[in-house]
């Protein structure tokens, strides 16, 4: 009730320890599905997962913008703290390129750890960006990124803030490249790597390699990546994985499909059966838990 009871710290600490614990083999990758809005974290943590996932192409969509980089700090640390917020899990935004220059960078992660994140990710493309699953993109120098990674590392409070470098550049410079980055990215501190768009699992096992730190892997649909299992992937030496835009491409299929239905036959009756129940919803929500308060709140019956 009232949503996560468990203060921002101890989430922060609670990845910490699990990201430690992949990396030393005693579990498999994380699992971070990417909530769409508060709600959908809610059923995130209902159904066991590790974590929540906000994804900036998921925040720019709900925004009704295409994720170039249009969304402002303020919009996604509003965005993303309403979804930490809701959740006893940790939970780890999408920074894309930091807003700006290091400096943006710098103030981005304090505003992100105030809005009770657990980490976010910075990206080394330029700005216009675009999602890294698509082709004609374009990375900056590393030492720019690099004194992106030190500003982020730099400016956090909390030491167990966690600060994951994405690295697009598999697609632009190749894959010595890419791992050439990832370390260059490690020494300016980086606690994770994002190694975006690997084509095969060979290529994870290569950044893996490279690097002494977790490894997140990015398993969104209609990509450059295959579908793989958590299991292919610990395989391989991932510690986290992502699955961005799933909950959002599955809602918005089911939305359209009903949108047709409601046009075409004029009533919403033939689906009802594939709809979250209201009773569902309430359980969710602990709506009879707010009778602690007042105990006129919850004293109705819910029909079947
Ligand atoms: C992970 C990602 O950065 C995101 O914003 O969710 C996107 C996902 C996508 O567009 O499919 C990405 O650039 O891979
Ligand atoms: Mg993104």
């Amino acid at each position: 009730m009232l949503h996560a009871r468990t203060p921002a710290a101890d989430r922060r600490v609670a990845l910490r320890e699990a990201l430690a614990a992949s990396r030393s083999g005693d579990s498999g990758p994380l699992r971070f599905p990417g909530a769409f809005n508060p709600l959908s974290a809610l059923l995130i943590q209902r159904l066991g997962f590790d974590g929540v996932y906000v994804s900036g192409a998921v925040l720019s969509a709900d925004l009704g913008l295409p994720d170039i980089g249009l969304t402002t700090l303020t919009e996604v640390a509003g965005r993303s703290g309403a979804i930490a917020r809701v959740t006893d899990l940790p939970a780890i935004v999408d920074a894309d390129t930091g807003f700006g220059e290091p400096m943006n960078v710098a103030r981005a992660i304090q505003v992100l750890e105030d809005a009770g994140l657990a980490g976010c990710h910075l990206e080394d493309q330029v700005n216009p960006k675009r999602c890294g699953h698509l082709d004609g993109k374009s990375v900056v120098e590393t030492a720019e990124m690099v004194r992106r990674v030190r500003a982020a590392v730099a400016a956090r409070r909390d030491p167990n803030f966690v600060i994951c470098a994405r690295t697009d550049a598999r697609a632009v410079e190749g894959l010595d490249a890419a791992a050439d980055r990832a370390r260059a990215y490690v020494d300016a501190g980086a606690d994770m790597i994002f190694p975006e768009a690997m084509a095969d699992l060979d290529e994870f096992a290569a950044i893996r390699e490279a690097v002494d730190v977790p490894l997140l892997a990015n398993m969104t649909e209609f990509g450059k990546s295959e579908l793989f299992t958590a299991t292919q992937l610990e395989s391989v030496g991932v510690n986290l994985v992502i699955y961005p835009v799933t909950l959002l491409r599955l809602a918005m299929g089911a939305v359209e499909d009903g949108l047709r239905r409601i046009r075409d036959e004029g009533t919403q009756a033939g689906l009802v059966d594939r709809m979250q129940h209201r009773a569902r919803l309430y359980e969710l929500l602990d709506y009879a838990d707010y009778n602690v308060f007042d105990d006129e709140i919850f004293n109705f019956r819910l029909s079947d």
